[in-house]
């Protein structure tokens, strides 16, 4: 990553802001822990230890969602993944704050209130804009540099993202260096072997956009999960169930439709679709056919099926890199997991480039006792991952470059 200035670059025992994605599910108003706050301590930890006053920046949640709450939860999660207190003020850069931030000494810690309460930093505006903002000219003076660690989040141009990386010397936190240089790997790389990309999950719009960019820098499509069965239905496999709140195959479907349809076309050879697929039989428990014998109005399909996971399996072990974007199946259920946890124990059993994408599907990980060691990269980036495997640049990304 030599384009970007990173921790290596700065002085021991400064005053630094950073900038994490500790963007978390709630449930019932209390914030899930998940590995997100595992990998940002690394880098809390490494500043606190080489004694620096480290100032924390996070949001979570959108306005009006009941997902948008304080971050005091957060900073005791966090204090419990670094092995050391972190503090908690509930104000982003009022005078509370700055009095807060005053009162450290090295190797403390300090996590400001929730990025999104303050009223400047969400409209997306370019990072010029964002770094004339009171936010910003405020905060700023208090610091010796700022580091971006947020990778998950450097798609979106908001102030705490853009704008302290123009009014302060920029660094790349160890969690931005490694989910950069992983997740533009499909995209600025050059394989001599196979390149494989396991596509599934329940994003129509996510999976069209990725194939359609990395047509020509993936040999092989391995599709699953409702997006495959997009697939399949544009190639004329009467399936198509939707799942609750979803209207993929009703209202959705002609938008979609002929975008799938060109794909197969246009790129029938590289794409694999499921051979067959699995189901709830009456007695509750799982059951397969084959995709040749699905009959119209048949059931909803959770998972892909068992000869589709052997073949999946085997061209995984023929490939020289694999990228996974999205689930083969309902794994969260324990009955529809084959497909998902056949292909990630397959890419863990080879010594093949790997990154697995997307919250939902890399959480499938650790349900089922994987280690993510056994992995190149499990990355904790949702819409950054998309942005990143379609080769867009990442806005939090440029401004950190020298
Ligand atoms: N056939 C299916 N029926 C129902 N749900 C499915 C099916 N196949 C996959 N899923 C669901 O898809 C989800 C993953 O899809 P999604 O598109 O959200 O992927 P992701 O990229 O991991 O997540 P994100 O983009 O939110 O980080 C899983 O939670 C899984 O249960
Ligand atoms: O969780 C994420 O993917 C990031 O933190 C971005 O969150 P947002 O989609 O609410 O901007």
């Amino acid at each position: 990553m030599t384009s970007f200035k990173t921790l290596d670059d700065l002085e021991d025992g400064q005053r630094v802001l950073v900038r994490l994605d500790l963007n978390s599910p709630v449930e019932d108003g209390e914030v899930q822990d998940n590995r997100r706050f595992d990998r940002h301590a690394e880098t809390v930890r490494e500043l606190a230890e080489r004694d620096f006053r480290v100032v924390l920046l996070a949001h979570q949640g959108r306005p009006g969602r009941d997902t948008f709450v304080s971050l005091e939860q957060h900073a005791d999660i966090l204090s419990e993944h670094v092995g050391r207190p972190v503090q908690f003020v509930p104000d982003t850069f009022g005078d509370d704050a700055l009095a807060a931030i005053d009162d450290l000494d090295g190797g403390d810690v300090l996590l400001l209130e929730n990025t999104r309460m303050c009223d400047e930093e969400l409209p997306e505006e370019d990072p010029e804009t964002k770094a004339e903002t009171e936010f910003v000219e405020t905060l700023a003076p208090v610091f010796d540099g700022y580091v971006n660690d947020a990778y998950s989040a450097a798609h979106r141009s908001h102030a705490s993202l853009v704008g302290f990386a123009l009014a302060l010397p920029a660094h790349a936190g160890r969690v931005m260096e490694t989910e950069y240089e992983a997740n533009t790997a499909i995209a600025e790389r050059e394989f001599d072997g196979e390149v494989t990309m396991v596509v599934g999950g329940t994003k129509a719009t996510d999976v069209i956009d990725v194939m359609t960019a990395l047509e020509d820098k993936v040999d092989t499509f391995l599709l699953g999960g409702i997006a495959g069965e997009l697939f399949l239905r544009a190639d004329g496999v009467p399936v198509g169930r939707d799942i609750e709140g979803m209207d993929l195959f009703d209202d959705q479907w002609e938008a979609n439709e002929e975008t799938i349809r060109g794909l197969i076309d246009d790129y029938g050879d590289q794409i694999r679709l499921a051979l067959d697929l699995a189901f709830e039989a009456e007695g509750g428990e799982r059951a397969e056919i084959e995709v040749g014998d699905v009959a119209e109005k048949d059931r909803a399909f959770l998972d892909v099926g068992s000869n589709t996971v052997s073949e999946y399996a085997a061209t995984i072990e023929e490939s020289e890199a694999v990228f996974v974007k999205g689930a083969l199946g309902l794994f969260e259920d324990e009955r529809f997991a084959d497909g998902t946890v056949g292909v990630l124990e397959a890419i863990a059993g080879t010594d093949c480039f790997s990154v697995v994408g997307g919250g939902d599907t890399s959480r499938a990980i650790e349900m089922y006792g994987m280690e993510e060691s056994d992995f190149g990269h499990v990355s904790i980036a949702g819409g950054a991952y998309i942005r990143a495997l379609t080769g867009e640049r990442l806005v939090g990304v440029e401004v950190l470059r020298e």
